[in-house]
């Protein structure tokens, strides 16, 4: 794919950043007034945003490693992170509703996080969701109409003009899919043939009402990946105010009292505390946030005693309510080989899986190449084909995280649950008929010779079918959700319940999955949370 990408500035930039880095190594207990745990789709947002002003000190810490590689610049190589060392590569407990099978649950590690490795789509979540949030948290800053002005805030958006729904002076540079392989467009053409309407764009009406298909709104610019670490935190990275540490694992929250008032960190075998003047954010993303809190005395008091970790705040909600997004691949064999463009998936559709639904519950994201989970590739998988990934927006399922045992190092047990919730089987079914009827539509025909996965199954056949089909979009939240209840974690300013200085600001806030992929909503969270940390600190 071809680059023209403005290299010189970004060596500039990249050079700064290091000279930073061996300074802070030497001196790791240097005073910093913001902690932001995790340089993810959330805590690219928050640093960026608290050292815009000179005076705040900022530490980023991150886990993994820098993001200069083809894998996560060049949009078409996204896949071939899976598994790498930019990928944390936890696995989801075996799940009796998936016929036992055991999850791979892959998720960003290295600046960006996510945003480094997904599939760069950009979808901002339904009407619906936010305005739930909103009520959830018992704050209208948490609303649709607020957040869609964030949206228009932070987006350079280079599609065609839409002022009411789309700014362009912001960081996050959103494109359509440039030059869509034929396939996107065929999509569209099976969706306007069984009534599901076009939009122009995903992003605007059509998520604010039953949903429709569009080409896909990509984090793509001058055919690179623009990750939200490259959008907020790259440009600002020789700013002497803002220091970003990375190959260092932050343990657990380092409390006086109530009060964070630091991390511990392991970084090239060595264990030392950093001290944060002011607040400490985690945004260590939603399985690592939860197992952060945990063993820093946050979480279910049971939970906590198992692992004798002393419990400074009883929080049952820590690792509960934990979502995501389940798909079921179906495939179809292409004439001929069509090669994919962009990041592969460039047209996306919602619709509802029954007609008195007041917002879509179903997700279909095409991908130009076959994609079976490995149950189905059982079935044969075509030399050249498409895969419709097609899942359920809305799950009623809730999984689980618990800590395996109180050693940082170990990742926590993860149980997913998905599919245990009947309802989510009966969404299930009405997905792959749609899926189905959607490849087998005359717009297709020019380009695919035969449906090969699943073909016509009877009532029992499909849902064994759903349940080895079944597999993660990737979107996990939830697990330290945002809200009033007893199980809620955190309140409407993302700071945590029971303590002070200690905020969790990503996907691990959300009440609800949102309705879409959840790169943007994160974005969204990463404001938020820096927009409440600058008024209560005054800055
Ligand atoms: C393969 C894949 C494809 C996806 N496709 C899309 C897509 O196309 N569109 C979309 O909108 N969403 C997509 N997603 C989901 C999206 O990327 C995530 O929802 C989003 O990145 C979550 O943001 P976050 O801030 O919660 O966490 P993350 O972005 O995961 O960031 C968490 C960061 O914290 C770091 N970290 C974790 N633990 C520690 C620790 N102890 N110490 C220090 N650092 C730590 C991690 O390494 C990571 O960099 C995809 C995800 C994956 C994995």
């Amino acid at each position: 794919m071809p680059s023209h990408h403005p290299a010189s500035q970004d060596t500039e930039h990249t050079r700064h950043a290091q000279e930073h880095r061996p300074r802070f190594a030497a001196e790791p207990d240097t005073d910093h007034d913001f902690i932001v745990c995790g340089a993810g789709a959330s805590g690219s947002v928050i640093a960026r945003r608290l050292a815009e002003n000179p005076d705040v000190r900022v530490l980023l810490i991150e886990a993994g490693g820098s993001d200069e590689a083809d894998s996560v610049l060049d949009p078409a190589l996204w896949p071939t992170n899976l598994g790498s060392e930019r990928d944390w590569g936890f696995q989801a407990e075996p799940n009796p509703h998936l016929h036992g099978r055991a999850l791979s649950m892959a998720m960003g590690r290295g600046l960006g996080g996510g945003s480094s490795v997904n599939v760069m789509v950009w979808a901002r979540g339904h009407r619906n969701d936010w305005d739930f949030f909103a009520s959830e948290a018992g704050d209208a800053a948490w609303g649709y109409d607020s957040v869609l002005d964030i949206y228009r805030r932070i987006e350079n958006w280079r599609g065609t003009p839409d002022p009411r729904y789309r700014g362009t002076g912001g960081p996050v540079w959103v494109q359509p899919a440039q030059d869509p392989n034929p396939l996107a467009h065929a999509m569209l053409g099976a969706a306007r043939e069984l009534g599901i309407p076009t939009f122009e764009s995903p992003n605007g009406a059509m998520m604010e009402g039953p949903g429709g298909a569009a080409l896909t709104d990509m984090l793509v610019r001058d055919g690179r990946r623009q990750s939200l670490y490259r959008a907020y935190v790259h440009p600002w990275s020789d700013r002497s105010n803002l220091t970003i540490l990375t190959g260092a694992q932050v343990r657990r929250v380092l409390f006086d009292g109530r009060r964070a008032r630091g991390v511990e960190v392991e970084k090239d075998g060595r264990i030392f505390a950093i001290r944060a003047g002011c607040e400490v954010i985690l945004s260590t993303g939603a399985i690592n946030t939860p197992k952060l809190l945990m063993l820093s005395g946050i979480g279910d008091r049971t939970e906590l005693e198992r692992h004798s970790i002393p419990v400074l705040q009883h929080l049952p909600g820590v690792g509960r309510n934990m979502q995501d997004h389940v798909s079921f691949g179906c495939t179809w064999e292409c004439k001929e080989a069509i090669a994919p463009r962009n990041s592969g998936s460039e047209a996306t559709l919602y619709w509802k899986s029954r007609p008195e639904l007041d917002a879509p519950d179903l997700l279909f994201c095409q991908v130009e190449f076959p994609v079976p989970s490995e149950r189905t590739a059982a079935l044969g998988v075509p030399e050249h084909g498409w895969t419709m990934f097609a899942g359920l927006a809305q799950p009623k399922s809730r999984g689980r995280l618990r800590l395996r045992d109180a050693d940082p190092g170990k990742p926590p047990a993860i149980d997913a649950n998905m599919l245990s919730d009947p309802a989510d089987l009966e969404a299930a079914r009405a997905c792959v008929r749609l899926c189905r009827a959607l490849g087998n539509a005359e717009a297709f025909k020019p380009h695919v010779t035969r449906e090969a996965i699943p073909g016509v199954l009877d009532a029992d056949a499909e849902d064994a079918f759903i349940r080895d089909a079944a597999v993660t979009y990737w979107h996990q939240c939830g697990t330290a959700k945002m809200g009033r209840d007893d199980m809620s974690v955190v309140d409407a300013s993302l700071a945590v319940y029971g303590v002070d200085g200690l905020r969790v600001a990503d996907g691990s806030i959300l009440p609800r999955v949102t309705t879409g992929n959840t790169q943007a909503p994160c974005a969204i969270i990463g404001e938020q949370a820096a927009a409440r940390l600058r008024a209560r600190h005054g800055l």
